[in-house]
C-alpha cells in the first residue's frame, strides 16, 4: 500500500534559501549557464572543484597565520594601510571602522617582494607564497569570465578576462583577521554598553560585532578564500542579512560594481559584511580582480537595447577608484555613474 507523505510545515517565517555552490567539474556548457544564473539571481557563489592545489592555499594561510600572531609593534612596522600595507580597525581614508586587522598589497610582483620586507622576516617566502596564490586564483578568474562571456553569448569569450590579465591591471589582494571574541570582548567597553554611534554593531542586534561593515566591492570579480570560521554575510532582496556557509575547500565569488556596469546592470554586485562573533579567529583572504587604470568601463554593446538601454556612463577604472575612496565604505558609489 502506497501511504500519501504528510503535506510539509509551513512555517511563517522562510529560511532563506543558500547561494548557489557549482562543481566546476561539471560539463562547460552547463557551467557557463549556471555562473550567468548565479550572477543574475545573487551577485555571489562558491565554487567547488575549483583546481586551485591545497599546496598553494596552506602555503599563504600559513604566512597570514604567522604575520597575524605577532605581537601589534612589529605588525605596525608593515602599515598603515595608505592604501597599501597593514591596518588595524581602520578602514579606508573616511573613518569606517571594523573589529579586524589586515594585510592589503597590490597584486604585482614587484610590489609585493618590496612590501614582504616589512612583512616577514623570510621575505621571500611570503612573497613566494603570495605570488603562487595570486597566479592560481587570477587563472581561476578568468576562466570564470570566460565562461559568463559565454554564457552571455558574446562573441569575444576574453572580452572580460583580458581587463585583468593586462599587465598594468590594478588587482590587489587582501588578508583580513577577525579575532576570537574572547581575545576582545572583556577589553571593549563597547560589547558590555554599545553606544548608539558606535559602527562596531549592528544596531538591530547590538551583540552583533561588526567585522567589515557593509560594503560592495568596486572591482569587476573577487574572489574569497576563508578558513572554516563564519562570519561572512550578504544582504538579501528582503533586507534580511543572509550568513554564507564557511568552507576552505570553496571559494566564495562576487561581482563587483565594474561587473554590474559592464554587464548593464544584469549581474549584481550584492552588498555584503563580515561580522566577528566566533570564538574561533576567522581568516580570510580575497583576491580582487580589477582593471588597468585607463581602462574604459561601459555596459558592453551586446547587452544594450532599445529595451535596454544603457544604465551606465562610460568611465575609467581609475576615476571609479578615486571615487570609491573619497566616500565611505557603504556609500553606493556605483548609483553616481548612472544615465
Ligand atoms: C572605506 C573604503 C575602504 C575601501 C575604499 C573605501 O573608501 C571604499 C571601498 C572600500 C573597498 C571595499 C572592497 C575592498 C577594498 C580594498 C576596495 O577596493 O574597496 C576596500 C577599500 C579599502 O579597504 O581600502
Ligand atoms: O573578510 C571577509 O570575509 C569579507 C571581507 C570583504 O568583503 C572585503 O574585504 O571586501
Ligand atoms: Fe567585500
Amino acid at each position: 500500500m502506497v501511504v500519501a507523505s504528510p503535506a510539509p510545515l509551513r512555517t511563517k517565517k522562510a529560511r532563506p534559501a543558500g547561494i548557489p555552490v557549482i562543481d566546476l567539474s561539471l560539463e562547460r556548457s552547463k557551467l557557463c549557464e549556471l555562473l550567468v544564473k548565479a550572477c543574475q539571481e545573487f551577485g555571489v557563489f562558491q565554487v567547488e572543484n575549483h583546481g586551485v592545489s591545497r599546496e598553494i592555499i596552506s602555503r599563504v594561510e600559513r604566512q597570514g597565520q604567522e604575520f597575524f600572531s605577532k605581537p601589534a609593534c612589529q605588525k605596525q612596522r608593515a602599515g598603515p594601510a595608505a592604501p597599501f600595507g597593514y591596518g588595524s580597525k581602520n578602514i579606508g581614508f573616511n573613518g569606517d571602522k571594523g573589529e579586524l586587522e589586515y594585510i592589503i598589497l597590490e597584486a604585482n610582483p614587484h610590489s609585493i617582494s618590496e612590501r614582504s620586507k616589512s612583512i616577514s622576516p623570510h621575505p621571500a617566502n611570503f612573497s613566494c607564497a603570495v605570488n603562487d596564490y595570486i597566479d592560481a586564483v587570477r587563472n581561476l578568474a578568468c576562466d570564470i569570465l570566460e565562461m559568463l562571456a559565454q554564457g552571455l553569448w558574446v562573441q569575444d569569450k576574453s572580452i572580460f578576462s583580458n581587463l585583468i590579465r593586462d599587465p598594468n591591471s590594478d588587482s590587489c589582494f587582501r588578508i583580513n583577521h577577525y579575532p576570537s571574541l574572547l581575545n576582545v570582548a572583556h577589553h571593549d567597553d563597547d560589547w558590555i554598553n554599545p553606544t548608539p554611534s558606535s559602527q562596531l554593531f549592528d544596531h538591530n542586534h547590538p551583540k552583533t560585532r561588526i567585522g567589515f561593515g557593509e560594503h560592495s566591492d568596486p572591482q569587476i570579480l573577487t574572489i574569497l578564500r576563508s578558513n572554516n570560521v563564519g562570519g561572512l554575510q550578504i544582504l538579501s532582496p528582503d533586507g534580511l542579512w543572509v550568513p554564507i556557509q564557511p568552507d576552505s575547500d570553496k571559494f566564495c565569488v562576487f561581482v563587483g560594481d565594474a561587473f554590474q556596469a559592464m554587464s548593464n546592470g544584469r549581474f549584481m554586485s550584492v552588498r555584503h559584511r563580515a561580522v566577528a562573533n566566533s570564538v574561533k579567529a576567522r581568516m580570510s583572504m580575497m583576491y580582487f580582480a580589477a582593471p588597468a587604470p585607463n581602462a574604459s568601463i561601459s555596459p558592453i554593446p551586446q547587452m544594450v537595447s532599445c529595451e535596454n538601454p544603457s544604465l551606465y556612463r562610460p568611465f575609467t577604472w581609475a576615476e571609479y577608484k578615486a571615487t570609491a575612496y573619497s566616500l565611505r565604505l557603504a556609500d553606493n558609489r556605483l548609483d553616481l555613474f548612472r544615465n
